[in-house]
C-alpha cells in the first residue's frame, strides 16, 4: 500500500512539472516527468487491490502521455536553436556535444494536471511559448531564476532544515532531485536481495554499523567511502543499493550518467556539485552511480570529450570530500558498471572496494524462482531445483522475467482474443484459479533466454582478478 505522504509527493511534483510546462521549460518539465515515471514505476503496491493498481495505471498512463507531447517541444526547440545557429552565427554559451549519449531518467503528475496537459496546446501554441523560453536560456539561462529554486521540490532534511539552492538554477536543482529518493520512498530490505553474501557483508561494515557505533570507526578503521560493483547487467546491483540505504536509514540518490548531463557549458559540473551537496545535506546519504565507466571513462582517450573530462574532475573533487570532510556528513558512494575495464585509473582507485557480481548460482536462482512465484498460485508439480537447473547462465532479471513469462502463459489455457462479454469475465474469473503449471515454465523457456554475453563475464572476472578488492 502506497502511503499518503508518497502520493502526495508524486502530486507535488506532477505540480512542479505542470509549472515547468505552462513556462514552456520543456526540457526541465521533460527530465521531471521522466524520474517520476520511474519513480511511479518502482513504487510497490499490492497485486490484490485493485484500486491501487488501476490508480498507478491511470497515473502512468497519463505521465507517459504529457511526456511524449512534452518531447516532441523538446524537440522542436533543439531544432530552432539548430535555425537560429545557422541564420546568426553560434548563440551563447554554445551547446556540448553531449557527452553521454542517452536521453536522462523518469518523474509523475496529478491527474488534474494530466487532463488538462493532454488536452492542451495546439502544437503552434507551445512552440511560440518554448521560443521564450529558450531565448532567455540562450541569452542567460540564469536570469529567471527564483529566490531559492528547491522551493516546493526539496523536502527538509531530519534537522528540518531546508536546502538553500539560490546558488543554481530550478532546472539544476530538478535534476538532482530527480536522482533522490527519500527515506520514505524506499523500503528495500537486504532480504529482498537474493545471493550476494559477501556484498551485503561489506556494505553492513561500510554504512550500516558506522553509524551505529561512529566510536568504533574512527582513525584507521574509518569506514570505506566508496565502493564499485562490477558485473553484468540485472544481478541485482541497483536494488542493493536501495536496500542498504533503506536498511541504514540513507537518503539514497539513484543516479545515471544521463542523470548528469546537459548540453549547456557547465551545468552538468554544477549539477554532479549539487547532487555532493545534497548528499551531505541529507545525510547519512548513498550515492549510486550506474555505468560509472560512461562518467569515468579512461583518460586521454582520443573519444574523450573535453566536457566529460570536466565533469568527470569535479566527480574526483567531490568524491573527495568537497568542502567537508566525509566523516561529518557521512556520503558513501557506490557504483556500478558492466565493463570495469573502462574505467579510469584516478576513478578505479577512489573505489576502495572493487567486488565481482557474478551470474547467480544454481541455489540463488532456485530462491529467486521461489521468491518471484511468491503470492502467485502454483502447482505442486512444479519442481524449482529443475528450473533453476535449467536457467544457467541467466541473470536475476532474467529469471524474474521468465518466471512473470510463465505466469502470464496461465492467460494462454483460452482463447482470449475471440472471447467477448461475458464469456470473456467468465474465462478471467477461472483463470483467477488456475495454477502456473509445468508447460507454463516450458513454454516461458522457449521465450526467455539468457541475456548475459559469457565474453562480458569472463572480461569483468578478469578485470576483478587484477583490481578486485573485497
Ligand atoms: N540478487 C537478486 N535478488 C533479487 N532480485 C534480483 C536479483 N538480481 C536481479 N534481480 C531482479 O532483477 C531486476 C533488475 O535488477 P537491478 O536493476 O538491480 O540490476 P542491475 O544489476 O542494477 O542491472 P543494470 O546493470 O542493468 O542496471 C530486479 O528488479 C529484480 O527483480
Amino acid at each position: 500500500m502506497v502511503d499518503a505522504q508518497t502520493v502526495t509527493g508524486y502530486l507535488e511534483r506532477a505540480q512542479v512539472a505542470k509549472t515547468m510546462a505552462d513556462d514552456g521549460r520543456w526540457t526541465e518539465c521533460a527530465d521531471i516527468l521522466r524520474q517520476l515515471i520511474s519513480d511511479v514505476r518502482s513504487c510497490k503496491i499490492s497485486a490484490s487491490n485493485k484500486d491501487e493498481t488501476d490508480s498507478k495505471n491511470s497515473f502512468l498512463k497519463t505521465l507517459e502521455t504529457n511526456l511524449k507531447l512534452v518531447q516532441q517541444n523538446v524537440r522542436d526547440e533543439d531544432d530552432l536553436v539548430d535555425a537560429m545557429t545557422r541564420q546568426s552565427g553560434s548563440p551563447e554559451p554554445p551547446a556540448d556535444p553531449d557527452v553521454w549519449s542517452k536521453p536522462s531518467p523518469p518523474l509523475p503528475t496529478s491527474s488534474k494536471y494530466a487532463t488538462k496537459k493532454s488536452g492542451v496546446a495546439p502544437r503552434t501554441r507551445e512552440i511560440s511559448k518554448s521560443t521564450s523560453a529558450m531565448s532567455s536560456h540562450v541569452t542567460n539561462p540564469v536570469d529567471n531564476k527564483p529566490a531559492n529554486p528547491s522551493q516546493g521540490i526539496l523536502p527538509p532534511n531530519s534537522a528540518g532544515e531546508t536546502f538553500d539552492a539560490s546558488a543554481y538554477d530550478s532546472y539544476i536543482v530538478q535534476a538532482a532531485r530527480g536522482t533522490m529518493v527519500t527515506r520514505t520512498e524506499n523500503d528495500m530490505s537486504l532480504d529482498d536481495i537474493i545471493g550476494m553474501h559477501d556484498v551485503k557483508q561489506v556494505l553492513h561494515e561500510a554504512v550500516t554499523l558506522p553509524l551505529l557505533v561512529p566510536e568504533f570507526f574512527r582513525g584507521l578503521r574509518s569506514p570505506w567511502k566508496a565502493m564499485v560493483l562490477a558485473g553484468p547487467p540485472g544481478t541485482g546491483k541497483t536494488l542493493i543499493a536501495r536496500a542498504i540505504a533503506s536498511e541504514s536509514s540513507s537518503t539514497c540518490f539513484l543516479v545515471s550518467s544521463t542523470d548528469l548531463s546537459s548540453k549547456w557549458r557547465g551545468d552538468s559540473e554544477k549539477i554532479v556539485r549539487l547532487l555532493f551537496e545534497l548528499a551531505r545535506f541529507y545525510a547519512p546519504s548513498i550515492i549510486f552511480i550506474d555505468e560509472i565507466d560512461t562518467l569515468g571513462g579512461q583518460r586521454g582517450n582520443s573519444g574523450e570529450h573535453e566536457a566529460s573530462r570536466r565533469v568527470k574532475s569535479e566527480f574526483l573533487v567531490q568524491m573527495d570530500g568537497g568542502q567537508y570532510k566525509f566523516d561529518e556528513r557521512r556520503v558513501f558512494v557506490l557504483a556500478a558498471t558492466n565493463i570495469p575495464w573502462e574505467l579510469d585509473e584516478a576513478l578505479r582507485r577512489r573505489f576502495e572496494k572493487r567486488i565481482f557480481i557474478p551470474l547467480p548460482d544454481l541455489e540463488a536462482r532456485k530462491k529467486l524462482i521461489e521468491k518471484s512465484m511468491e503470492g502467485t498460485l502454483q502447482s505442486d508439480e512444479i519442481n524449482y531445483d529443475e528450473l533453476a537447473a535449467k536457467t544457467e547462465g541467466f541473470s536475476g532479471a532474467d529469471v524474474v522475467s521468465l518466471c512473470k513469462t510463465a505466469a502470464i502463459n496461465v492467460l494462454r489455457r483460452y482463447d482470449t482474443k475471440s472471447l467477448r462479454g461475458g464469456e470473456l469475465t467468465a474465462a478471467m474469473e477461472s483463470l483467477k484459479n488456475e495454477p502456473v503449471r509445468n508447460c507454463d515454465f516450458e513454454a516461458a523457456l522457449q521465450a526467455v533466454s539468457a541475456s548475459v554475453d559469457p565474453d562480458t563475464m569472463v572480461r569483468c572476472k578478469e578485470w576483478c582478478d587484477s583490481f578486485g578488492a573485497m
